[in-house]
């Protein structure tokens, strides 16, 4: 130490940087560098306790919407011209929006479609109508432009950011890297993932959101990929809304009806083995749930907590937010429904986040499809808002009785 000290004066002295500059200053740009080479997340020597303090600084930091404002979009929507309430939802989104933006007039800057990848080893259970490695493909088919998200998105002039939570094995490409497992483990057998892994994989979301933001976007869709989701989604959904298994397992991408069984008995073996507690969000999340479901609920969080709205797309992507509303009920007013999945156990999901869905297009895709639709009807609240004129600019007649 002493040493250290004296050779920090003596390198001021002799005008050379010393040593121990250079090997902290070293060590640190080092360390930088590979995170940004190798990606991964900021959490990796992180304890779980100080895993689960930062999200509950997260949780702690989300706020009831800004009543004021709201109640000042009441009075500018009941003095433009046409009926009070006749734009129905349009309305009710007008005024969501500037509860969350904190302000009477929300604007929307940039929109982007955060799609969070992952695997499921629960596919050794023969639960999807697809083998593995699609979820791979599909991720380099997003990064080429050429999957459904990439068109609608482009069509609604928003971006998509594609995370890597944890495909069982790496890509390569334009994503960005959180991984976190190649994979979770078959919940049939244990826990899909460790607490520790839950908690890194849902602060992921957090820092992608968190980045974006910081980006200047001020919109999200949510939206994922990993073949097999749908089995730890239905299990989650079947947990946090008291429902039977059997009303919440549906045919994913397309299994025939012994796939349907095998299905339901997966996620009830997976119940029975590992017991997860319901009044624990975690618990439920990290012994039947997904890294990119747990991905998709911190991004939400994040978005809750910097007054950002966020549309929630299908089945997998309602599950995340069951999540989220569970760890912070706060966070339900920051979230916009979409559309209604084909997936026979979302409408009981919505149910449990007090959404109805906007659309109902018989989609069940995922990658954030119907939320990206929906970027469109959030877009026309506003243009409502701002654009119309009111019934003294036109000089138009009010209500008479
Ligand atoms: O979002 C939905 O409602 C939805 C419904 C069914 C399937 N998916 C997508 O299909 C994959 C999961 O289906 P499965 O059958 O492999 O569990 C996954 O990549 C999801 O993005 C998505
Ligand atoms: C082809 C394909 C595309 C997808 N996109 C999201 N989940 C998907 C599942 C499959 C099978």
């Amino acid at each position: 130490m002493l040493t250290s000290f004296h050779s920090m004066e003596s390198g001021g002295d002799d005008g050379k940087v010393p040593t121990t500059v250079i090997f902290v200053v070293g060590t640190f740009l080092f360390f930088k560098l590979r995170y940004y080479i190798r990606g991964g997340t900021s959490m990796e020597n992180l304890t779980e306790e100080q895993l689960y303090t930062r999200l509950q600084k997260l949780t702690a930091a989300i706020l009831d919407l800004d009543g004021e404002a709201m109640a000042q979009i009441q009075v500018r929507l009941d003095s433009l011209t046409k009926p009070q309430g006749s734009l129905g939802q349009l309305e009710q989104l007008a005024k969501q929006l500037g509860g969350i933006q904190r302000t009477s007039g929300p604007k929307i800057l940039k929109k982007a479609v955060l799609t969070m990848a992952g695997d499921h080893g629960v596919v050794e259970e023969g639960i999807s109508a697809f083998p593995q490695e699609v979820t791979p493909q599909m991720a380099y088919n997003i990064m080429n432009g050429g999957a459904a998200i990439n068109v609608l998105a482009r069509q609604a002039n928003a971006e998509v950011i594609l995370t890597d939570v944890g495909i069982a094995f790496p890509v390569e490409g334009s994503l960005i890297n959180k991984r976190v497992a190649n994979g979770t483990q078959n919940m049939t057998k244990g826990p899909a993932m460790t607490r520790r892994q839950a908690l890194q994989a849902l602060l992921a979301g957090a820092e992608v959101a968190e980045e974006k933001i910081r980006e200047g976007y001020n919109l999200f869709a949510t939206g994922e990929l990993g073949i097999g989701n749908t089995t730890p989604s239905s299990a989650i959904v079947s947990i946090l809304t008291n429902s039977a298994v059997e009303d919440v397992v549906g045919r994913g991408t397309g299994i025939d009806d012994a796939g349907v069984i095998r299905k339901r008995r997966a996620i009830e073996k997976a119940i029975e083995v590992n017991q997860p507690d319901k009044t624990d969000a975690l618990d439920v999340l990290s012994k039947v749930g997904g890294l990119e479901i747990a991905a998709i609920a911190g991004s939400i969080l994040q978005a809750a907590a910097s007054h950002v709205p966020i549309i929630i797309d299908g089945f997998i992507s309602t599950a995340g937010a069951l999540i989220a509303a569970k760890l912070a009920p706060k966070s339900m007013a920051y979230m916009i429904p979409s559309h209604g999945s084909v997936e026979i156990g979302h409408r009981k999901a919505l149910a449990g986040l007090g959404l109805d869905p906007i659309l109902n297009l018989d989609m069940r895709l995922g990658e954030g499809t119907g939320a990206a639709i929906t970027f469109y009807i959030v877009e026309s609240a506003l243009h409502i808002l701002e654009e119309m004129a009111t019934f003294a600019d036109a000089g138009v007649t009010e209500k008479t009785v």
